[in-house]
């Protein structure tokens, strides 16, 4: 039998005019570009093809018919003709910074069939970009960043969703945790992909939900640490408008609402790991971007109750932890991820398309498939660090952010399956110092005797009171207030709350100080429309 083969669409190419100068428009879908080039070119040598456009396909927000403005339909150019006729395509403008911009031109044609057939071409194209989105659920937070969740989304997204043909249901949420609630309700199946508009907590909300959902629809317990968990095919989507957006930032390059509806517009797709957190079999929480225990952990205690100071509130109980120059006590074991291809000193930070991700993936999954699913519990070597630290980091991302635009982890990977593990040991304050201001600048952070850092498949904390008072139960509500006083005296210049730190998970405090992570990747995995 003959195979059968769809026709392939001709190359189109027209005269046509952009603001009353002509052009050779051309649309070629073998390519998958549409290019404009103004015809009669200025004489001045090298400047022959300063009015040629290129656009790939991929890259066409949207295609639609033209209002004809009165004032130009009378204008002289288009006098002779009974009713001139136009379409309009907006396309995305790369500027500096991975920062997107919406361009648009319009098209005028000399007939009507002209500007039909065009408009036909450049659709059935749009058409066959099958992976766009075409319903979203979106959920606002109204309360994240500096409170402009609504406006952010209503002046500068909606607009861009409506132009691009994307139908949205808006949720703009009324308590904490209300994305979440409604994700376990809502018909999934009617959307493309879900949408939040804040900041990595409201992030980490919707995760939690849309996880949870599939689990619950797949009648898995999330609690057991060795369940493998259903994967979850719906995409989600961030719109920037928290306090850090380091999930944005990290995957997307810049925390602009602009650009990121662009990418989900797009459809475009970045895997991401997810780290699940358990204390004694009990799951606790997914994390996504920071675990961080010490510094990260107390910054954030210190800053819950100055939530009214918006971003700056990080800043404001960032300066005030650090003058406090707290370390903390305690036993760090990891087992360092030996399918990964990268190393936490490259110095390359992970992009889309990543080469390391998707090796390392690809190694992860064999290596699976050869333990045949006995992974999680290998009895390979786990390293154990007992010590005072500073700051334990933990972050499957790089958490490149505003403040930090390199981030935690500068060649952390997005999704190959592993987190760094951030040790900073017990330092002086001038040091740490040091360590934090590089953080801003291009040079290492790691490179100081006081700072260890491994790429690793999961890990365990125990910090030491519970080592030493809590060796049959290591529920923290067991540890008798006798004991604290006891480990208060070898603490001469802290008081209760400074024996132990609380660990920071994408910016919500645990409430378990002992803690095991482990990164399971390919099960986890979330699709980000990024
Ligand atoms: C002297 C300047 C030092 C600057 C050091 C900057 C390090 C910044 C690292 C940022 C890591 C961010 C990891 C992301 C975590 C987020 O998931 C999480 C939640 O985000 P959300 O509120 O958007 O929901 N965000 C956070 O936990 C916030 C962490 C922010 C840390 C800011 C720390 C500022 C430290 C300032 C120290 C000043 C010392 C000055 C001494 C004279
Ligand atoms: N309507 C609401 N009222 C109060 N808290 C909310 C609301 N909607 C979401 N939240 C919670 O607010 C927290 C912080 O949100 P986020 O958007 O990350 O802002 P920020 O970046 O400023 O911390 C999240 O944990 C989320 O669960
Ligand atoms: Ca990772």
């Amino acid at each position: 039998m003959q195979p059968e083969y769809l026709p392939f669409p001709a190359l189109l190419c027209s005269v046509l005019s952009i603001s009353r100068q002509h052009y050779e428009v051309t649309l070629d879908p073998g390519r998958a570009l549409l290019s404009w080039r103004k015809l009669r070119p200025r004489s001045v040598k090298g400047r022959t093809r300063a009015g040629s456009v290129t656009v790939p396909l991929t890259e066409i927000v949207s295609v639609e018919e033209a209002e004809i403005d009165g004032k130009y339909c009378n204008s002289m150019k288009w006098q002779h003709m009974c009713k001139p006729h136009a379409f309009t395509v907006r396309y995305i403008k790369r500027m500096k910074k991975h920062r997107w911009r919406c361009g648009e031109v319009t098209f005028w044609c000399s007939e009507e069939q002209m500007c039909c057939h065009w408009l036909q071409a450049l659709n059935d194209a749009l058409n066959q970009q099958t992976h766009r989105p075409k319903h979203l659920l979106v959920y606002i937070n109204p309360y994240g960043g500096c409170k402009k969740g609504k406006q952010i989304y209503e002046k500068k997204v909606a607009p861009l969703f409506s132009a691009a043909g994307i139908a949205a249901d808006v949720v703009v949420t009324e308590y904490a945790n209300h994305a979440r609630d409604n994700l376990y309700d809502v018909n999934l199946e009617k959307y493309d992909g879900i949408v939040c508009v804040g900041g990595d907590g409201m992030f980490s909300e919707v995760l939690h939900g849309l996880i949870g959902r599939v689990q619950k629809d797949s009648h898995i317990d999330h609690n057991n640490p060795s369940a493998c968990l259903s994967r979850c095919s719906i995409r989600i989507g961030i719109v920037p408008a928290g306090s850090t957006d380091c999930v944005c930032y990290a995957t997307v390059g810049i925390n602009d609402p602009v650009t990121s509806a662009l990418h989900i517009i797009l459809g475009d797709c970045q895997p991401l790991d997810v780290c699940s957190i358990h204390h004694k079999k009990n799951f606790l929480k997914y994390s996504v971007s920071l675990l961080g225990y010490g510094f990260y952990g107390d910054v954030l205690k210190g800053s819950e109750n100055n939530r009214w100071l918006g971003p700056a509130r990080y800043d404001f109980s960032g300066f005030k932890t650090f003058l406090t120059h707290h370390w903390y006590e305690g036993t760090v074991s990891f087992q360092p991820a030996k399918w990964v291809i990268g190393s936490p000193r490259d110095n390359k930070p992970c992009t889309s398309g990543c080469h390391v991700c998707r090796q390392s993936s690809k190694q992860l999954q064999e290596l699976q498939k050869e333990q045949n699913c006995r992974f999680e519990h290998s009895e390979e070597e786990w390293t154990t660090i007992k010590g005072k630290f500073m700051a334990i980091n933990a972050v499957s991302l790089s958490c490149a952010c505003p403040r930090s635009p390199k981030g935690l982890s500068p060649a952390a990977h997005l999704a190959d399956g592993s987190a760094d593990l951030i040790l900073v040991r017990k330092c002086s304050r001038l040091n740490f110092l040091r360590h934090l201001i590089r953080h801003t600048s291009k040079k290492d952070q790691f490179e100081f005797p006081f700072v260890e850092v491994y790429r690793v498949k999961n890990f365990q904390f125990t910090p030491k009171h519970f080592e030493e008072y809590d060796t049959e139960s290591t529920d923290i509500g067991n540890v008798s207030k006798k004991n604290f006083a006891q480990i208060c005296t070898d603490h001469p210049s802290c008081v209760c709350s400074h024996v132990n730190s609380s660990w920071n998970c994408d910016g919500e405090t645990l409430d378990q100080t002992a803690i095991e992570m482990s990164d399971k990747k390919v099960k986890r995995r979330l699709l980000l429309m990024t």
